[in-house]
């Protein structure tokens, strides 16, 4: 089957549960249609019958029926539209939700790759271009389907050698769509990933005004944006000289329709094999099939962009999802121990960690150390499964984690990472998010445990404020320590903290590494920091080195050794002036 048809068959399964009112939609269509179609041959009835025998009583009853067929066409219209809104915002409903419930549960290395513009583009512009083919394109072209085949048949019955005659010109028509259609689809899909392209560029650069205006780089960034708007333009105008070539030379022939009619019907008429009526009414139905053969020829051009739309749409929900497959284990018991067996990774063939073999005990505290860029956040990553190892495994009680189910291992593990999701919302909505069970009340204590506001602050009042996009009204630290707050109310078996407390006050950090390592709420604990005050919470400290563990053991061993550690804490130490230093 080709790739066009199979599209449109996958998205009718999305209409699939709506069947019967699909059925009742039709027939509403038809029957609007028919009313439509009647009055060329009440025309026919009056030139022949009405004015020829001099009836006035038919003239009455035919003028009555005529304004009937009238008011019901109003009214079908009228359902058939509220039908068709009906059904198809229900199938947009159900097709938006599944893109977003599936991207959100695609693998982190499919986002990794993909530019951010290319998929809100895909799951906003392409769904709303279904929406726009759904709401107007495929409902016109059904209705003007259903029109062409009425008057086919009323043009069969009045005079069918006549319409035999102007059939002769549709397989040209045919000819025309076909030869178009696959530069006109090509040019779509260059279009859209073009425009999918600026999209990504524009949010870029707009969620990172702040250093536009730093690096006053206005002109650069207008000459960059010019350039890809150029390109785009040109890709368009490529696409309308097609378009409206193979428009042009459709309506053309389509043009050519009520010509022949004229001719041939004419020809007939004077030789008496026609009657006057018949041919008046035949132009009158050839007339009215040049208009919704011409909208079909328009709305085709509208469906190859829809099928275009679809098939991004379908791309994104065809790939895998990372915990799809049946095979993966719910992890219930709990945590007793998380190895790391020779565990290596790469990011697009560079080494990042390699052949890494340690093992994590249930109830300890540790804290990972290195240079920047040595692999840290990456290990925090293959522990999130976000990456996979490409050599060794990581295993859980002696089970390979790859193979524990991923919902699971997230219910085991809270991690705070260097990056935050903050929405504008509450405080309290933003420490609770992720806990639904959670009460606003335990969201303000998590906001005092984490000194969010100074100590004499009204917290039940402070923490109802809005905080604005991406938390634009919190300072760094503040943002810090509000994500602290959400990590507090989720009791976990494993923590893991990277890198949380660069921005905040070493007060505030001690207090909430206090908080964090005394209150029990988590079992296992481990931390990624470039601050030695934060390393007196942990019972051992792993120091990475260009992806390789070079050393391990309490604070004390690794400042006897001289080492590694005590290189990369030098200075610290030393403004600490630690008794072993
Ligand atoms: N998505 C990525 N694609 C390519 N390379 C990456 C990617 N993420 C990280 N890297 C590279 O992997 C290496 C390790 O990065 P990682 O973020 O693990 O370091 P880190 O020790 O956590 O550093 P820091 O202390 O600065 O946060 C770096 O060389 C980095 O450039």
């Amino acid at each position: 089957m080709d790739s066009r048809k199979l599209i449109w068959k996958r998205f009718f399964v999305f209409l699939r549960p709506y069947m019967k009112y699909e059925a009742l939609l039709l027939l509403l269509m038809i029957l609007g249609n028919a009313a439509a179609l009647a009055s060329p041959y009440f025309l026919k009835i009056i030139i022949d019958h009405v004015l020829v025998e001099k009836q006035l009583q038919l003239l009455l009853g035919i003028l009555a029926v005529i304004l009937a067929t009238y008011i019901l066409r109003v009214l079908l219209g009228v359902a058939a539209e509220y039908l068709y809104s009906w059904i198809s915002n229900q199938v947009l409903n159900t097709l938006s939700l599944k893109l977003f419930n599936h991207v959100i549960r695609l693998p982190m290395s499919f986002f990794k790759e993909r530019s951010l513009g290319d998929l809100i583009h895909r799951m906003n512009n392409e769904v709303n271009n279904v929406r726009n083919a759904l709401t107007g394109t495929l409902i016109n072209f059904i209705n003007n389907g259903i029109t062409i085949i009425g008057l086919i048949v009323i043009m069969c019955v009045l005079e069918i050698r006549l319409f035999l005659a102007i059939c002769l010109i549709y397989p040209l028509l045919f000819i025309t769509i076909r030869r178009f259609h696959p530069q006109i689809k090509a040019i779509t899909s260059k279009i859209r990933t073009k425009e999918s392209e600026i999209l990504g560029h524009l949010t870029e650069r707009v969620s990172n005004i702040r250093f536009i205006k730093l690096f006053n780089t206005y002109l650069y960034e207008g000459g960059v944006l010019k350039d890809q708007f150029s390109f785009l333009v040109k890709l368009n105008m490529n696409g309308a000289l097609v378009r409206s070539t193979s428009k042009g030379i459709s309506i053309f022939l389509l043009a050519m329709v009520p010509l022949v009619t004229l001719g041939l019907g004419g020809w007939q008429v004077i030789k008496g094999a026609m009657t006057i009526g018949t041919l008046i009414a035949f132009l009158q139905y050839a007339n009215k099939l040049y208009e919704p053969f011409q909208n079909i020829v328009s709305l085709y051009a509208e469906l190859i962009n829809t099928s275009v739309s679809l098939s991004r749409i379908f791309e994104l929900l065809d790939h895998p999802l990372q915990f799809s497959d049946g095979s993966y284990v719910r992890l219930e018991e709990k945590i007793n121990s998380i190895t790391l067996n020779n565990v290596s990774f790469s990011h697009q063939d560079k080494a990042v960690i390699s052949n890494l073999d340690f093992t994590f005990e249930a109830g300890r505290h540790y804290a990972i150390v290195g240079a920047s860029g040595s692999g840290k956040s990456t290990i925090v990553d293959l522990l999130c499964k976000f990456n996979v190892p490409a050599t060794g495994n990581i295993l859980v009680n002696g089970r390979d984690l790859q193979s524990i189910d991923m919902e699971s291992w997230m219910q085991k593990l809270t991690v705070n990472s260097q990056g935050y999701f903050l929405f504008n919302d509450t405080i309290i909505e933003n420490i609770r998010y992720g806990q639904p069970a959670s009460t606003p009340q335990e969201a303000v204590e998590a906001a005092k445990a984490v000194r969010l506001f100074s100590d004499n602050a009204d917290y039940s009042t402070r923490t109802q404020s809005m905080i604005g996009d991406n938390g634009v009204k919190l300072s760094g630290g503040q943002k810090q320590k509000l994500s602290l707050g959400r990590t507090l109310l989720r009791k976990t078996e494993l923590l893991i903290i990277d890198e949380a407390t660069s921005e905040t006050d070493s007060k505030s950090e001690d207090a909430i590494y206090g908080h964090l390592f005394d209150s029990g709420a988590f079992h296992t604990i481990i931390i990624i920091s470039h601050r030695l005050s934060a390393l007196k919470h942990v019972q051992e400290i792993i120091v990475i080195d260009a992806g390789n563990i070079v050393e391990h053991g309490t604070m004390s061993d690794l400042i006897s050794r001289r080492g590694h550690f005590l290189r990369l804490f030098e200075s610290q130490l030393q403004l600490a002036g630690t008794a072993a230093f």
